[in-house]
């Protein structure tokens, strides 16, 4: 297998040890598989938890055993994370708070996760000559043009005022009392701080910008494999509402537009990152699917349809109710409008294109949810409370 295997100018692809960074958690998961499952590389694998890569790591033999190594640490304050570093050639950071609930009700840890924890890793990269793969997000672009044109404007049809493009958006974040974007914020400054180590210090990296990635182990339900107060990324609230038979809540109305792409799909442009440093070195890609665009509205009336398909479940009478982002959220929130990539960057550099619709990947996403959470549900629901 690794004798046949090419970069996109045709030479052989050599086996190197790649340190993950943030690797338990849900890309991190599915990019490790990948990397198990189709390439020689190998991982050093960094988190405080594991439990999403647990079936990759046990047992002792699985056909990639060896050519992955977990470490538990917190990059906060741990002294081996630059010896993780020299022992690697490429360093992969996916390591945040990335949960639109805590930005405006944590923001200092929020800030403290996507800037300040992150500069230790760009320094030891810049240091040691180590290349950087670093996971920004699509949130960086803040709101669109489009967003502040009168309702009336026919400019409001021209995507020069809505597609974001990475050479060329603005980056539109709301006031500092719209705490909301604490995240974007600090993600804006470590991307600027990389590419400024890139212009004056020659650190060879890569930034991603991910596009609302979706699919299977993709945060927590609440109550069953995370806190029951706790609130996740749409996927995951939306699923447990449908798991559990309740009203799928839509925030302000449901009206904020996104496009979703496969996990699958994106980790495919990661590795191909991965595999072709001289294409990716230096650049900033958008990782998403622009053909998946809807409303959150929308969204939750596929993923109804869909749910009630793979589970044989009959849909709810009244299948969605408006909530405010007030009472959602608290105080602080704010979002963005409408977040559709420009994919002439990755398309010309790296000939990416995402392949799966959203009613596919939803099949799929939905039918694992159902399968690995409707029992424990069951179980929890039919469970006493306590009074
Ligand atoms: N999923 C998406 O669509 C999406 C979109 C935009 C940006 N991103 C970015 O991609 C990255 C990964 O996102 P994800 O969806 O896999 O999130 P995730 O929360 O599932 O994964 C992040 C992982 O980092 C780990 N981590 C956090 N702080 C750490 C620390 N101090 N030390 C060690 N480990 C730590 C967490 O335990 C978790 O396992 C993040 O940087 C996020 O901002 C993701
Ligand atoms: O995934 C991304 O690309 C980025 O966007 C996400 O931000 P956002 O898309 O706003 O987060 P979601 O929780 O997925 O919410 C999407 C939309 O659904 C709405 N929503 C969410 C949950 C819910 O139960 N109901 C509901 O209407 C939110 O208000 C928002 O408009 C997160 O910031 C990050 O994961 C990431 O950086």
């Amino acid at each position: 297998m690794a004798a046949s295997r090419m970069d996109l100018d045709g030479r052989p692809i050599k086996p190197i040890t790649i340190c993950m960074i943030g690797a338990g958690g849900f890309i991190g998961s599915h990019l490790c598989e990948k990397l198990m499952s189709e390439t020689p590389h190998k991982v050093l694998a960094l988190d405080v938890y594991n439990d999403k890569i647990k079936h990759l790591l046990e047992p002792d033999s699985l056909p990639w055993a060896g050519r992955i190594q977990f470490h538990r640490l917190n990059i906060k304050h741990d002294s081996r994370l630059e010896g993780l570093i020299k022992m690697a050639d490429l360093t992969i950071n996916l390591a945040a708070i990335c949960t639109p609930a805590d930005y405006n009700t944590r923001p200092l840890d929020t800030i403290y996760s996507n800037f300040i924890d992150a500069l230790p890793v760009v320094k030891y990269c810049s240091e040691n000559n180590k290349r950087l793969i670093h996971f920004s997000t699509c949130e960086v672009y803040g709101k669109t043009i489009q967003s502040f044109l009168p309702k009336d404007s026919p400019l409001r049809q021209d995507p020069a005022y809505y597609v974001l493009k990475e050479d060329v958006s603005p980056c539109i974040f709301g006031s500092i009392e719209k705490q909301r974007w604490s995240y974007a914020c600090a993600k804006q400054l470590i991307e600027r701080l990389i590419y400024a180590e890139g212009a004056e210090n020659g650190l060879e990296f890569t930034i991603v910008r991910p596009f609302n990635w979706i699919g299977p182990r993709m945060d927590f339900i609440p109550g069953i494999d995370g806190p029951s107060e706790g609130v996740p990324r749409v996927l995951a609230c939306f699923s447990n509402n449908l798991l559990r038979r309740e009203p799928l809540k839509l925030v302000d109305g449901g009206q904020s537009q996104r496009t979703f792409v496969y996990i699958k799909d994106a980790i495919e442009a990661v590795l191909l990152m991965i595999e072709n440093p001289g294409r990716a070195n230096g650049h900033i890609f958008n990782v998403g699917n622009p053909n998946n665009e809807v409303t959150v509205r929308q969204l939750a009336e596929m993923m109804t349809k869909v749910y009630t398909k793979v589970s044989g479940e009959s849909a709810l009478e009244t299948p969605t109710i408006d909530v405010s982002s007030k009472e959602f959220y608290g105080e602080g929130y704010d979002d963005s409008d409408k977040r559709i990539p420009d994919m002439t960057i990755i398309n010309k550099q790296l000939g990416w294109n995402p392949k799966t619709s959203l009613w596919d990947l939803l099949e799929s996403t939905l039918t694992y949810q159902h399968r690995t959470y409707a029992e424990a549900i069951k179980k929890s629901m039919a469970k006493p409370t306590s009074s």
